[in-house]
């Protein structure tokens, strides 16, 4: 229990439970926004060293209506050295800590970091591995708020950043802007978690109260009832051989198994296909880049001959003023 009686007030419809996952790129500030939406220190963020998020990590607070936030923290799933390995992994366990399916899906962003390329084809991957419904469920948080202590607005940053449009459009422009420092006014703590907490309301609403990913969430926790009945049915075995057992023991591990490869390959299967449309997408991005170098080094090169034609041509007129003067003298002088 962290956020106090009179704090953070959120409308909700009466589901006691609300689970969040962040995504964004390492360093971002994901596990610092956890924290704030928590209300206290419970992920790990690296304030001082090198602390980096190597697996999710579900951490769960109250709020004073009750409300348990459980909040996903992710490690960069989608950077250019992560493996599909690691990814696939990574978001099995995800989905694992999502028991009842995801409420919200944040995507963190630091208002002082520039977007890599990876980063500015984050909509298309996401949309291509998790299904293009996964924007009416998105929140956009920028973190680092404080860089605009001196006055800008989030608003005032975004009108020179066009690569956020298309996501923000996407999502109905929900987006929050948030101050992950410790010390600052309780009111302002208050208010971002607030705003991120009431489009989470606002989404669930307009989603029927139907989570994100629950179908995956629930085969996974279904299994994981087998998986469970089927324990007990071994303990209860006390009186049978060992052979039955380790039989019933085989059986129980090979259906898990099968479960369990049988979503790994589903999810493989859409990481490969939005690898590949990275890939071309940067690629295109690639020649594009090399299209235009080629095309400023030409009309340079272009404008350096007519620089060197000018000057010739400028060098021939000052050779004939010059021989024209020196011909006027001469005539002068036989003249004289
Ligand atoms: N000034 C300021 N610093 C912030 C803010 N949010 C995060 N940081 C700092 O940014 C750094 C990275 O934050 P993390 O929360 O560790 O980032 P992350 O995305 O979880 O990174 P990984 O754990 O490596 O995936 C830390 O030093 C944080 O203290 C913020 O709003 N303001």
């Amino acid at each position: 229990m962290s956020w106090e009686s009179n704090e953070v007030n959120v409308e909700v419809d009466g589901k006691p439970e609300r689970t969040l996952v962040l995504l964004g790129r390492t360093g971002n500030g994901k596990s610092a926004t956890g924290n704030s939406i928590l209300g206290e220190t419970k992920f790990l963020s690296k304030t001082r060293g090198r602390f980096i998020t190597k697996e999710c990590k579900l951490h769960t607070s109250q709020l004073p209506n009750g409300q348990r936030i459980n909040v996903i923290d992710t490690p960069g799933l989608f950077s250019a050295s992560s493996t599909p390995d690691f990814t696939i992994k990574e978001i099995v366990r995800c989905l694992r800590l999502a028991k009842d399916g995801i409420d919200a899906v944040i995507l963190v962003f630091s208002v002082r970091n520039r977007l890599t390329e990876e980063e500015q084809l984050t909509l298309r991957t996401l949309k291509i591995l998790f299904g293009s419904q996964i924007v009416d469920y998105m929140i956009v948080v920028f973190t680092n708020g404080d860089a605009f202590d001196d006055g800008d607005t989030l608003d005032y940053y975004l009108e020179d950043c066009p690569e956020f449009q298309e996501i923000l459009k996407e999502c109905d422009d929900r987006k929050v802007l948030f101050d992950n420092r410790r010390n600052i006014p309780k009111s302002k703590k208050e208010k971002q978690v607030e705003d991120l907490l009431n489009f989470v309301e606002q989404i669930s609403k307009k989603n029927n109260g139907k989570p994100f990913m629950a179908d995956l969430s629930l085969e996974l926790r279904e299994n994981e009832a087998t998986l469970e009945e089927k324990q007990k049915q071994i303990q209860a075995m006390k009186g049978q051989s060992k052979q039955e057992i380790s039989q019933v023991k085989k059986e129980m591990e090979k259906t898990y198994n099968e479960m369990l490869e049988g979503i790994k390959e589903k999810i493989a299967n859409q990481l490969k296909e939005s690898l590949n449309d990275v890939k071309e997408q940067l690629a295109k991005a690639q020649a594009a880049r090399q299209e235009t170098e080629k095309k400023m080094t030409e009309m340079h090169k272009l404008s350096s001959d007519e620089i060197r034609r000018l000057r010739e041509q400028l060098n021939n007129a000052e050779m004939e003023t010059a021989r024209l003067r020196r011909q006027q003298r001469t005539q002068r002088c036989s003249v004289l």
